[in-house]
């Protein structure tokens, strides 16, 4: 039985070796130190109010990352009962401000760095991790377009850090088989290189061969020093994100969070949302027309996973290309324009031969789209005009917009509910509140790839799948559309409750074993001879559980 799979079992290891403190809490209790009247149920409270007190998202990131390292097991318990109010702090947005400022909030080592300067020895680097045994998944960062936030440098890991977390709390990944890891290869972000406090090297980023030898020593070193793990490659910037997930992902087992688990996410969310516009429309679900407001590993991610809405609906590959259009900072994107990147070109239009349309209005008129998904990093992109203009072609426009965090958001969601009228059927990358208007509440969706990266994570470890297969992929992007309950589906929600995460991953994790063993990539021969539904509960009981409140107060 695998390490990750230990149920309601205090948290050491990685922890316990980072974090001095952590044991002396333990021993605390022991020696009776407790004040007289201390209870772990009141201090759990305790926690809670003491973060809740902070004033702003930061403050917050920090206490919360204290909590882990004096009680991590407080920390995951609270983290597991409390993911609506902790997610948003722990990860998108608040994580963005996180990184921007980690050199200066940094408190303690929590994560690994294997820096440009380790190169040819990064076997040894990698063997400094404390629980090698153990080590399951890594999120891997080079820090080179966090969110959409740029450039970060080695200001990146907690992106991986807020990644594992859900892995954690959302599919029941134990704690201890989670690595994250920075790439620390410089920045070409000025103000960090000129920052006293800035943690990583002081340089520019390393050319295309440089990084490329970097990268094919890390993944070796990788294979051999952790041989179970999944790496998940998160937020590199677009043209290494292809290049990589190319050259690796046919040699190791890994996947790009950002191409393939975007992709997965937000084709579960259109899946659903498209019923929703056509139930409204009348309109075939076939004849949805799609226009991607940024064309970067994101955006082209996406666009290629949703070949598959209009493939499962009988169209061909050629038919559905058809029913995509993408636009980047220079406008639609069209064959006949000069230097377009490798990445642009599949779904570069040959059917457009005019002069360049650069104003998105003027595209939204000429391809009258049924939904408009926003990748582009751009802030208000999605303005009034534009809204208005989707409204004008649609009954109820899908406006999906997808950059993170929130100051990226092209669009607020109480804005796209009044522009609309309330018609609007919306997910965006980042959290939004509820919105009532005229005395009805409206109720946002959020397509983040938080909704699909545990399962993809979890069903590959179970499996022990040799690879990610696209199959495995588009498998957990179908569970996730389908996993809708009454409640949610009443409700016209287009993503579940982030509070039935558990229960989501564990479907996930499902179709990701069946496809995994379809494609015949799987490594876990016990698991092909189940059932679906002894799967599932053999899938929830590994799941790792943090201690209930009532089990921490019998330690
Ligand atoms: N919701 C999610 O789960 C999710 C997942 C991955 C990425 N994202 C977000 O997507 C965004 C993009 O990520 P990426 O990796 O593709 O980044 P990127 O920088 O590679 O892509 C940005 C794209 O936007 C285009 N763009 C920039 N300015 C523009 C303008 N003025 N007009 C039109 N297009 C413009 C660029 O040309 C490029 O094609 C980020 O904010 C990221 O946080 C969200
Ligand atoms: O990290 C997120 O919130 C989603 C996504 O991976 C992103 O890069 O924006
Ligand atoms: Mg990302």
């Amino acid at each position: 039985m695998s390490v990750l799979l230990d149920k309601k079992t205090p948290v050491d290891g990685m922890q316990a070796q980072l974090n001095i403190a952590s044991r002396a809490a333990a021993r605390f209790n022991v020696a009776k130190l407790a004040p007289p009247n201390f209870c772990n149920t009141t201090h759990r409270s305790r926690c809670l109010a003491q973060l809740r007190s902070k004033n702003n998202g930061l403050e917050k990131y920090i206490f919360l990352n204290g909590l882990k390292e004096r009680d991590p097991s407080m920390f995951y318990s609270l983290l597991y009962d409390n993911m609506p109010e902790m997610v948003p702090i722990l990860y998108t947005p608040t994580v963005g401000d996180a990184c921007k400022n980690y050199s200066h909030i940094w408190r303690r080592p929590e994560g690994l760095y294997v820096s440009i300067g380790d190169k040819g020895r990064i076997r040894e680097v990698l063997s400094t991790w404390p629980n090698l045994r153990e080590a399951r998944i890594a999120v891997v960062t080079d820090g080179s377009r966090i969110l959409g936030l740029g450039d970060l440098g080695a200001n990146g890991l907690p992106i991986s850090i807020g990644k594992l977390d859900l892995y954690i709390a959302g599919a029941g990944v134990r704690p201890t088989s989670t690595v994250p890891i920075c790439l620390d290869l410089g920045t070409s972000t000025k103000e960090y290189l000129d920052d006293p406090f800035y943690i990583g090297v002081r340089r520019p980023r390393p050319d295309v061969a440089e990084m490329d030898e970097f990268m094919q020593e890390f993944m070796e070193a990788m294979k051999e020093v952790f041989p179970n793990l999944l790496v998940q490659f998160e937020d590199f910037s677009t043209d290494n994100a292809f290049r990589y997930l190319d050259m690796f992902r046919d040699k190791y087992r890994c996947f790009n969070d950002d191409i393939q688990g975007t992709g997965a996410v937000v084709l579960s969310g259109f899946m659903n949302a498209a019923r929703l516009a056509s139930a409204a429309s009348g309109r075939p679900l076939s004849e949805h027309r799609i226009l991607f407001f940024g064309a970067g590993s994101a955006g082209t991610g996406v666009a290629k996973q949703l070949l598959s809405f209009f493939k499962f609906l009988g169209l061909s590959e050629e038919e559905a290309k058809k029913q995509i259009w993408t636009v980047d900072s220079k406008g639609l994107i069209a064959a006949g324009r000069q230097g377009l990147q490798e990445h642009k070109k599949f779904f570069a239009r040959t059917d457009y031969e005019g002069p360049p349309l650069t104003n998105l209005v003027d595209i939204i008129n000429y391809v009258k789209p049924t939904a408009l998904l926003g990748l582009s990093t751009i802030r208000n992109a999605f303005n009034k005009d534009v809204i208005t203009a989707m409204s004008a072609h649609n009954e109820r426009p899908i406006i999906f917009p997808l950059s993170n965090p929130v100051a990226m958001s092209e669009v607020d969601y109480e804005e796209a509910v009044e522009w609309t009228n309330g018609k609007v059927i919306f997910a965006s990358g980042s959290p939004y509140a509820s919105v009532t208007r005229n005395a009805k509440t409206y109720e946002p969706g959020q397509g983040n790839n938080m909704y699909i990266f545990p399962g993809i994570g979890l069903g590959t470890l179970l499996s022990r799948a040799s690879r990610v297969t696209d199959s495995m992929v588009e498998q957990a992007s179908i569970a996730l559309a389908t996993s809708l309950d009454e409640e949610e589906s009443a409700a016209s929600l287009v993503y579940p409750r982030l509070d039935r995460i558990r229960d989501i991953s564990a479907q996930i994790a499902l179709t990701v074993i069946r496809a995994s063993q379809n494609a015949n990539v799987d490594n876990s021969p016990n698991l092909r001879h189940v059932t679906d539904n002894v799967l599932l509960s053999h899938i929830k009981e590994q799941m790792w559980h943090p201690q209930t409140s009532a089990e921490l107060n019998k330690l």
